[in-house]
């Protein structure tokens, strides 16, 4: 992953969060030109969405199929062999040492780029401790960040606000990849580890995932490009 050379455009990737394939596609035709980069997670992949990858891709999209894997070693493997052949550019696995080294070695010599859940954003140390784990928050990004780049995962899934110490960890080869973006005055829903888009890139995100703001607002195209243009600012 060479997140230095990002198209800026490419930085925000809005989760095509919505009921099925024609909801996507409306949307999709929609938000036109203003979205380059799109995610494609539960909701629309069980509802017969994985097609859209290669639609998207032929359209010259980019797709990031959100599916969070965690399983056996040899389940995440062919689910990832699977997965590969359609194209899209990244794929989540939860930070397991045994599920992360699974999804690495089974997408070898495809350019699918695995991505590593840290913590999931609407998590706070409270929520962690309810689950059972001794470690807090940014303890445990951490911790899990250092497992998965000795494992050669591509790059990480965390909130903004762990961007910034994740960095100095990992260095530049890694990809941070945010969702929990917020633009100023917009709703957090069940978000928990939030900042706005231009924080977020100051504090040194690669990639924004925005959902509900974009997808609930009244004028998407406009959400959007104000996100674009957010971003665009903050690169200077
Ligand atoms: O830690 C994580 C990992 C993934 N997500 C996904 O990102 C979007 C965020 O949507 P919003 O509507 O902007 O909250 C959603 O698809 C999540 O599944 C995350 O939020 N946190």
């Amino acid at each position: 992953m060479q997140p230095a050379n990002i198209v800026p455009r490419d930085r925000l990737i809005v989760a095509l969060d919505v009921p099925g394939v024609a909801a996507a596609e409306a949307m999709i035709a929609r938000l036109g030109d203003s979205v380059t980069f799109y995610k494609i997670g539960y909701q629309l992949a069980y509802a017969g969405g994985l097609p859209l990858v290669r639609q998207l891709t032929a359209a010259g999209k980019k797709v990031f199929i959100d599916l969070k894997l965690h399983d056996i070693g040899n389940t995440v493997a062919r689910g990832v062999e699977s997965i590969a052949s359609l194209g899209a550019t990244f794929l989540t696995v939860h930070a397991y040492p045994q599920t992360m080294k699974a999804a690495i070695d089974a997408r070898a010599g495809s350019n699918l780029k695995i991505l590593a859940v840290t913590v999931l954003t609407s998590y706070d140390d409270g929520d962690l401790h309810a689950a059972g784990y001794r470690l807090g928050v940014s303890d445990l990004v951490e911790a899990r960040a250092r497992q998965a780049q000795t494992l050669g995962v591509d790059g990480l899934v965390c909130s903004p606000e762990e961007a910034a110490n994740l960095r100095r960890i990992v260095g530049h080869r890694m990809g941070l990849v945010t969702p929990g973006i917020r633009p100023a005055g917009s709703s957090v829903g069940d978000q928990k580890r939030i900042m706005t888009p231009a924080r977020a890139i100051a504090a040194g995100a690669d990639y924004l995932v925005v959902g509900r703001p974009v997808m609930e607002a009244a004028d998407p195209k406009a959400a959007a490009d104000a996100i674009q243009a957010e971003i665009a600012q903050a690169l200077g």
